[in-house]
C-alpha cells in the first residue's frame, strides 16, 4: 500500500498557484514579449499591497505555518501555499522510498533548457528529509553530497526519489535522485543528525 503524503488543502493553495503561473508567465514572456510590463508591475505591486495590508503579525503566521506534527505546507520544495516551490507532491511506498513526479519550467533553469544545479540540491535536500520523516526519523541536515551526472532536462517529466538507508544513534543517512527518462540525472547522500527543533507555538 502507498500513502499520499500531501497534508489537507486550504485558501492560500489556489493564491500560490496563481502566483506560480505569473512567474512562469514573468520569466516565459521577458522583454521580448509585446507585454505592458509597468502596467504588469503596477497589478502585481496592488495585489502585494492588498496582502500585506491584511498579513498577520509575523509570529502569528509562523505558529501557524508549524501547526500540527507531520508534514509542513510552506516549504520551497513542496510546499503548496509556497509560490516557489513546484511544488513536488510525494507517494510513500511500505519499503521506506518515497517518489514525486515533476516537470519543472524556466523559473528552475540553470544551464540551457536544463534544472539549475543548486535547485536540484533544494529538491533533494527535502526529498531526503521528507523520506526519513516517512521512515520515522528525522533530523537537520549536516551534508549533502550531490553528483550531476547528467543534465536535468526542464519541461520534461522528472522523478525524484529518497531513501532512508540507516540510523547510528542520532546519524541517518539517506540517499536520494532525479531521474528523467528512466537517466539518472542526479543523485545525493545526505548526512542528517536528529536534534528535535521546537515548533513555534
Ligand atoms: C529537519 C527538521 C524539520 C522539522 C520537521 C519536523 C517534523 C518532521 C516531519 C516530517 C519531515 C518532513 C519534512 C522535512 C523536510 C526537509 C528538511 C529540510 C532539511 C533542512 O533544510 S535542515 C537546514 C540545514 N541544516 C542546518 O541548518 C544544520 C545546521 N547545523 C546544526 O544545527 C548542527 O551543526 C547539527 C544539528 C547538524 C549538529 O549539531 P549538534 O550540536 O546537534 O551535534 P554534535 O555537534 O553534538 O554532533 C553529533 C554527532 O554528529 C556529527 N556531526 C555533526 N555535524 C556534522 C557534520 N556536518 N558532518 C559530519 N558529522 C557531523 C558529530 O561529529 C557527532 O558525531 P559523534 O557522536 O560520532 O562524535
Amino acid at each position: 500500500m502507498t500513502m499520499d503524503l500531501q497534508t489537507e488543502r486550504c485558501g492560500v493553495d489556489g493564491a500560490a498557484a496563481a502566483a506560480r503561473r505569473v512567474i512562469d508567465a514573468l520569466v516565459r514572456a521577458g522583454d521580448i514579449s509585446g507585454a505592458d510590463m509597468a502596467g504588469i508591475a503596477d497589478r502585481l505591486n496592488a495585489v502585494a499591497d492588498d496582502l500585506e495590508a491584511q498579513a498577520p503579525p509575523l509570529r502569528d503566521r509562523l505558529v501557524n505555518m508549524w501547526r500540527g506534527d507531520g508534514n509542513t505546507r510552506h516549504d520551497p520544495a513542496a510546499g503548496p501555499e509556497n509560490p516557489i516551490a513546484p511544488p513536488l507532491a510525494y507517494t510513500g511506498r511500505p519499503d521506506g522510498s518515497i517518489e514525486s513526479d515533476v516537470t519543472l519550467g524556466l523559473p528552475y533553469q540553470g544551464p540551457p533548457s536544463s534544472v539549475h544545479g543548486g535547485v536540484s540540491a533544494l529538491l533533494l535536500d527535502h526529498t531526503l528529509g521528507v523520506a526519513n520523516g516517512w521512515a520515522g526519523t528525522s533530523g537537520m541536515t549536516a551534508e549533502l553530497t550531490l553528483r550531476y551526472h547528467h543534465p536535468t532536462p526542464l519541461f520534461e517529466p522528472l522523478t525524484v526519489t529518497a531513501r532512508q538507508v540507516s540510523v547510528d544513534g542520532r546519524k541517518i543517512r539517506t540517499t536520494g535522485a532525479i531521474a528523467a527518462a528512466g537517466r539518472t540525472c542526479v543523485t545525493a547522500e545526505g548526512l542528517f543528525i536528529a536534534k528535535p527543533l521546537p515548533r513555534p507555538r
